[in-house]
C-alpha cells in the first residue's frame, strides 16, 4: 500500500513539531525517516498509524484519503523500540495475539493460527523458541518476536520507531541487516524511525532527513549521502571538515585552497563555507598545489581506519581525516610530523552555516 502526505503541519501548544511535511512512500518500498532528536520523526510516525492527528494537510493510503480513519482501521503494524511484549505470554502466544482477539467471524480456525505463527518464527528464526517467555529472551530475540507479532495481522504498512535502538551495537548490526533481508522478502511498505545515519544508509531504499519539523531532503542513500542537498545534511550524514572562506568571479579561495568553478558556490564576493568530508583528504609528505601544510597532533586506529587529526599554521583549528590503514602505515605518522593535506572533494555553500 502506497502512502501519501499531504502538507502535514502538527504543533504541540505553541511549539510546531511538523511544518507543511509531503512524503509519498509508494508501495512496497522501506523508508527511514532520519534526523536529530526532536526533528519530528515519531510525531509524522504517529500520524501514519493515526496515534495523532495533523493540524492540517492530508494522509492518502492507496490514493484513498485516511486522515480521519480510526488506528484500527488503518491495517498498520508496530515496532516500537520499548513496546514491550506480554510478559506473561509465551513467543508463540505474543505472536498469535493479534489473530486471537479478531473478532469472530474473522478469527482464523485454531490450526490456521497455529500455522502462520510457525511461518512467522520461521521467518524471525526463532522457531525453537516458541514456548519461551519474553524474560528468557535476549533484546534482539524479543525485537524479532515483536516485529513478527506485527506481521501476523498481515498489516499493509509497517511503521517501525527506533526498533533496534535500545541493543548493543554489534546486535544492532545485525539486526538491520536482517530486516533488510527479510523486507526483500516480504516487501511491506515501511516507515523506520532511527537517528542513526549509518543504520539509515544501510537500511533503507530511501532517506528522508529530517530538521527541525521539516524535510531536508530525500533520496536514495547514495544521493543523499554523495549530493547533500543543504549544509545540514552534509553534517549529520557523515564526519565533516569546514573551510571558511569567499568566492568571487567563480573561484572559491577557502582556507588556503583555490577551487575555480565550486559546485554550488554562484554568488559574488560572498563568504562561503567549504566542506569536505574526513575521507575525502589525502595525507601526503611533500608540498603540492592545493594542500595544506599542517602538523600530525593525534593519531587513533579504529577498525580498518586510521583518524589522524591535523593542527594548522592559520592557529588553533584541527582537521580530521580517516586515512584507511595501509595508507596510513605506508606513510608511517607519528604526532608531530609536519605533512600536506590535500582535500580531494570540496562542497562550498554560500550561506553561512554553524554546525
Ligand atoms: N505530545 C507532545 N506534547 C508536546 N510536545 C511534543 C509532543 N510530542 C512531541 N513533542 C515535541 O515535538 C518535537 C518533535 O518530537 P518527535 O518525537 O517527533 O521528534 P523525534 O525526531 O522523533 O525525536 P527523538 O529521536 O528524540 O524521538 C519535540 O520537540 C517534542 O518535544
Amino acid at each position: 500500500m502506497s502512502i501519501d502526505i499531504e502538507a502535514v503541519s502538527k504543533t504541540f501548544g505553541s511549539f510546531s513539531a511538523l511544518s507543511n511535511v509531503s512524503l509519498k512512500v509508494p508501495s512496497g518500498e522501506l523508508v527511514a525517516l532520519l534526523g536529530p532528536s526532536g526533528s519530528g520523526k515519531t510525531s509524522l510516525l504517529r500520524i501514519i498509524a493515526g496515534l495523532e492527528t495533523p493540524d492540517s494537510g492530508r494522509i492518502l493510503f492507496d490514493g484513498v484519503e485516511a486522515t480521519n480513519r480510526q488506528v484500527k482501521d488503518r491495517q498498520v503494524g508496530f515496532v516500537f523500540q520499548h513496546y514491550a511484549l506480554f510478559r506473561h505470554m509465551t513467543v508463540f502466544d505474543n505472536i498469535a495475539f493479534g489473530l486471537t482477539v479478531k473478532p469472530k467471524k474473522e478469527r482464523p480456525g485454531t490450526q490456521e493460527i497455529r500455522d502462520k505463527v510457525y511461518s512467522l518464527l520461521k521467518l524471525i528464526q526463532l522457531e525453537q523458541l516458541a514456548d519461551r517467555y519474553p524474560g528468557q529472551l535476549s533484546g534482539g530475540q524479543r525485537q524479532r518476536v515483536a516485529l513478527a507479532r506485527a506481521l501476523a495481522v498481515e498489516p499493509q504498512v509497517l511503521l517501525l520507531d527506533e526498533p533496534f535502538g535500545a541493543l548493543d551495537a554489534k546486535v544492532r548490526v545485525e539486526l538491520r541487516r536482517w530486516l533488510r533481508r527479510l523486507h526483500d522478502e516480504i516487501h511491506v511498505t515501511s516507515v523506520f524511525v532511527t537517528h542513526d545515519q549509518e543504520e539509515a544508509l544501510e537500511v533503507a531504499d530511501r532517506i528522508v532527513v529530517m530538521n527541525q519539523g521539516k524535510i531536508e531532503q530525500q533520496g536514495t542513500p547514495s544521493e543523499v549521502y554523495d549530493h547533500p542537498a543543504t549544509p545540514f545534511v552534509y553534517d549529520f550524514l557523515g564526519n565533516v571538515n569546514l573551510f571558511k572562506g569567499r568566492v568571487h568571479e567563480g573561484t572559491a579561495q577557502m582556507g588556503g585552497i583555490k577551487l575555480s568553478s565550486p559546485e554550488n558556490a554562484s554568488a559574488n564576493d560572498a563568504p562561503a563555507v567549504g566542506y569536505v568530508r574526513s575521507h575525502d583528504i589525502a595525507i601526503e609528505r611533500d608540498s603540492s598545489e592545493g594542500a595544506l601544510k599542517a602538523e600530525v597532533c593525534y593519531l587513533l586506529s579504529v577498525g580498518p581506519l586510521v583518524r589522524v587529526d591535523l593542527s594548522l599554521p592559520d592557529g588553533d583549528r584541527t582537521i580530521e581525516v580517516d586515512l584507511p590503514r595501509d595508507e596510513a602505515d605506508k606513510l608511517g605518522l607519528k604526532v608531530g610530523d609536519l605533512v600536506f593535506a590535500r582535500p580531494r572533494k570540496m562542497r562550498v555553500f554560500v550561506d553561512d552555516y554553524q554546525i
